[in-house]
């Protein structure tokens, strides 16, 4: 059997291939069905919280967020929000300056959305993560909170911290002696539209595999198209409710830790002009492309140099706008009607809606396989690979200067705008584990670090490893046709002519290349696939996970 090399950088820590299994086996979400199925009454109704997290910024058809407003609406009870902010858990995630500041002034925008409709969003601040529960039980027991309403995040940690919540619940009930006022949580599926955990095999198992998971998503969204119904924002508290929440207003919207800023304010304000914040910034960006550009997604959507695709993905991972919000509007574009297949509708939008079905499917892969969220591939196998320490290597990838035109441009492209084409994404990534061998966990990393919408779900499942080595010479030619998307981004290479663009090392004489001022291809593509594809079949064949 192989052996696991011990990781040399923080960010390739993990568990064990058994200890994953292990929570495979016992899922924390469903720990935490029972934790929340074993909650008794609070007894009487008394203030009505509800807590958003970093995926749900937003007033508009948020589950949870509508869910606290009814129940308080009809128990006459008053409204209050808050969110937890834990500079720690930023650190963690690696989240980068971008989403930092894309979520923090998200957060502002809320606040005063909420504060038109007279109810407050306090700001709640835990400075390391095993504060994260004392700091959010003492807020609500501290201000006579008898429901809290959230929506669910399905990443291990997050559902590790809210079933420690239920269990401080759920034991100060049980004790005859406490003298705390008891509380109830409710945990609302607003992330997609079809509930994780829900999209089954024929023998009853989540479903795993894109193409059946695809085709039965289509096949119960025709049948129910009330499932992307929208609920409203909440309505105003009343006056009195107001008055006795009085002292909850004007609280201070959190800013990103020192670790997580942009390095100067020329960045922040070229990334806040790509990145609008807001949820009309969200709607506008959608209608854009609903508009002008999702006619002609099938044929456009792999080519980065058109710029064709809704750059949606950063308000997404936000929640700044909900995945309903957006399929009520293809929806419209598609005669009313919610059939979404290629026979139902329109190449671009049945291509587009596909993309939206990845990331529901990679919702459920998180919530039914959690070790995929504990730094391990979802093929356990690949945590056998002895992957290189090529830092030469690795720093090259991270600064584009490889030497491989298509992937250095998309290196560059995610440092200048924190997001990076789909297509570039899958190259730079297959480049770095597979040509370079680095351990795919550090790629992973910086994207987290870099990516204004990194999002766990999607981000993990897109590093997957797998054998299949793209060859970047030929992915340009095929996507970027024109070289221009090579030659906006790698300014060396821009007034080279023709197809030379794609791999200027081989195609220039010498003189022509050496003039240009472009590394020489690091690795040669050909030698380091073959390495590769034997390295991953020598170590994985009696890998046992
Ligand atoms: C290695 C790798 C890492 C990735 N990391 C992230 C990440 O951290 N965050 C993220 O949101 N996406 C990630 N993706 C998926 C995809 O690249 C982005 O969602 C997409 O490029 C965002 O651009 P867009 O909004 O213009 O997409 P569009 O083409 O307009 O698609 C619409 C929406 O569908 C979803 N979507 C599109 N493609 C995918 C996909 N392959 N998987 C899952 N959902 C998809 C996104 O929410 C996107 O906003 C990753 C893909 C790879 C290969």
């Amino acid at each position: 059997m192989s052996k696991r090399k011990e990781p040399s950088h923080p960010e390739l820590h993990h568990p064990s291939t058994k200890r994953a299994k292990d929570v495979d086996a016992h899922t924390p979400y469903d720990q935490l069905a029972t934790c929340l199925a074993s909650q008794q009454s609070p007894g009487e109704t008394r203030n009505i919280l509800h807590w958003f997290r970093s995926k749900d910024l937003r007033i508009h058809d948020n589950r949870g967020l509508n869910a606290a407003a009814t129940f308080a609406k009809e128990s006459h009870a008053p409204l209050l929000c808050a969110y937890l902010n834990c500079p720690a858990e930023f650190r963690n995630h690696g989240t980068s300056p971008a989403r930092t500041d894309f979520i923090c002034e998200n957060l502002g925008l809320t606040k005063s959305e909420l504060e038109d409709l007279d109810i407050p969003l306090v700001f709640l601040e835990a400075s390391e993560r095993a504060d994260l529960v004392p700091t959010i039980v003492k807020f609500i027991r501290g201000n006579n909170i008898s429901h809290v309403f959230a929506n669910y995040e399905y990443e291990v940690d997050e559902l590790r911290r809210d079933i420690r919540i239920l269990e401080e619940v759920n034991n100060a009930s049980s004790d005859s002696d406490s003298h705390c006022a008891g509380f109830h949580v409710s945990l609302h599926h607003d992330q997609t539209v079809m509930e994780p955990g829900t999209m089954l095999t024929g023998a009853g198992k989540p479903m795993k595999i894109f193409t059946p998971y695809h085709k039965a998503w289509l096949a119960e969204v025709k049948a129910n198209p009330g499932l992307l119904d929208t609920v409203p924002p909440p309505s105003k508290n009343s006056p009195k409710a107001k008055k006795a929440l009085q002292s909850f207003f004007g609280s201070q919207v959190p800013t990103p830790p020192e670790e997580t800023q942009f390095s100067c304010e020329q960045e922040r304000s070229q990334i806040r002009k790509l990145w609008p914040p807001g949820h009309h910034a969200a709607i506008q960006r959608l209608n854009e492309f609903l508009n002008d550009k999702l006619a002609d997604y099938a044929v456009t959507r792999s080519n980065p140099a058109k710029n064709s695709t809704s750059r949606l993905s950063a308000y997404l991972s936000a929640g700044v706008i909900s995945v309903r919000e957006v399929l009520s509007e293809v929806r419209k574009h598609n005669s009313g009607s919610a059939d979404f297949s290629s026979r139902g509708a329109d190449a671009g939008l049945s291509g587009w809606v596909r993309e939206l079905v990845f990331r529901e499917l990679y919702r459920q892969t998180t919530m039914t396989t959690p070790h995929t969220a504990m730094n391990l591939p979802q093929n356990l196998k690949f945590d056998f690979v002895q992957w290189e320490n090529d830092e030469e290597g690795y720093d090259r990838w991270e600064n584009g200067t490889l030497g491989v035109p298509f992937v250095d441009a998309g290196m560059r492209q995610i440092k200048a705008e924190a997001y990076m084409h789909n297509r570039l994404r899958m190259n730079v990534s297959s480049y770095l584990y597979c040509n370079l061998l680095v351990d795919y966990r550090r790629g992973e990393r910086y994207f987290a670090e870099t990516l204004i919408d990194w999002d766990l779900n999607n981000n993990t499942q897109g590093w997957e490893p797998s054998y299949t080595v793209f060859n970047p010479v030929s992915q340009a030619e095929k996507n970027d046709p024109g070289g221009e998307y090579i030659r906006q981004w790698i300014p060396e290479l821009r007034n080279v002519k023709g197809k030379a663009v794609f791999d200027p090392y081989h195609r220039l004489d010498k003189k022509e290349f050496d003039k240009l001022g472009y590394p020489e291809p690091y690795v040669d593509w050909h030698e380091t696939k073959q390495r590769a594809l034997e390295r991953f079949k020598s170590n994985m064949k009696d890998a046992e996970p």
